[in-house]
């Protein structure tokens, strides 16, 4: 693979590079700590993988590997041709900010803003999700915001006012705002019963799939891996 650093503002990645590929990955939280290893992933654009694999095992560390927010005691990250160690912390910023939604198990909403706030702030961070948006943000978010089914009187209220399940489809449609290559979601759908879990999953998988966003989702939940292409199991391997 052909693995460079994209001018800033430029999409990442040629049409053929992986959106997600890592190499012989090994994180260790502690000095005394055995180093958590990591299996090998090559995720294709558009393509969708469920992590499942039990507490502890380390899937939210790897997420925070793939994303560029823990670095790697070994090993590689490389997102849609980039690879991450080869970024400065300013570059890795800009570049997440570009290419990358999240949706986390706490949402990382910003409390004091609205739903609608919320959901563009993405396009304020990165001018190519902004231009990917074009020539309104606001037009995108409601679009979003209709597809995930929150009713349009709550698009201005803060969303600490929102439920819980209102705040992962919030979380959701900010992680698609702008088209980033790859979306990461750990538990994203925990708070959920089983059919809003599964009406969840298939509104992200359906939007993602209109962006061409690949999506790699970590769950404890096995039963919804049939929503996705590729299925991986963490183990606990250590070094
Ligand atoms: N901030 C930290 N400092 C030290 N050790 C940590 C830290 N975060 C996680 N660990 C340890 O790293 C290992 C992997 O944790 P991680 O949170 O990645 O697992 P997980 O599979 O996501 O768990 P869960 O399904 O319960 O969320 C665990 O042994 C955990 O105790």
């Amino acid at each position: 693979m052909n693995i460079r650093t994209p001018p800033d503002n430029q999409p990442a990645g040629g049409t053929d590079a992986p959106a997600i590929q890592t190499r012989a990955l090994e994180f260790q939280w502690r000095p005394q700590q055995k180093p958590l290893t990591f299996p090998d992933i090559c995720l294709q654009p558009g393509e969708h993988m469920f992590l499942h694999g039990p507490s502890g095992v380390g899937k939210s560390t790897f997420l925070s590997l793939l994303s560029g927010m823990l670095t790697p005691r070994k090993g590689t990250v490389a997102l849609l041709g980039t690879e991450l160690s080869g970024l400065t912390a300013s570059r890795r910023d800009r570049f997440r900010a570009d290419h990358l939604g999240v949706i986390f198990q706490q949402f990382n909403l910003v409390p004091y803003l609205t739903a609608m706030a919320n959901v563009t702030l993405p396009c304020r961070l990165s001018r190519l999700r902004k231009s990917a948006t074009a020539p309104n943000a606001h037009h995108e978010a409601r679009r979003l915001l209709s597809a995930l089914t929150i009713p349009e009187d709550l698009w201005n209220r803060k969303v600490t006012r929102l439920s819980i399940g209102q705040q992962q489809r919030i979380a959701a449609a900010r992680a698609l705002i702008g088209a980033p290559g790859v979306i990461l979601a750990d538990e994203p759908t925990s708070a959920l019963d089983t059919d809003n879990r599964d009406r969840f999953l298939d509104l992200l998988l359906n939007l993602a799939n209109e962006r061409g966003t690949s999506v790699l989702f970590v769950s404890h939940d096995h039963r919804l891996s049939s929503h996705f292409h590729h299925h991986m199991e963490l183990s606990g391997g250590h070094a």
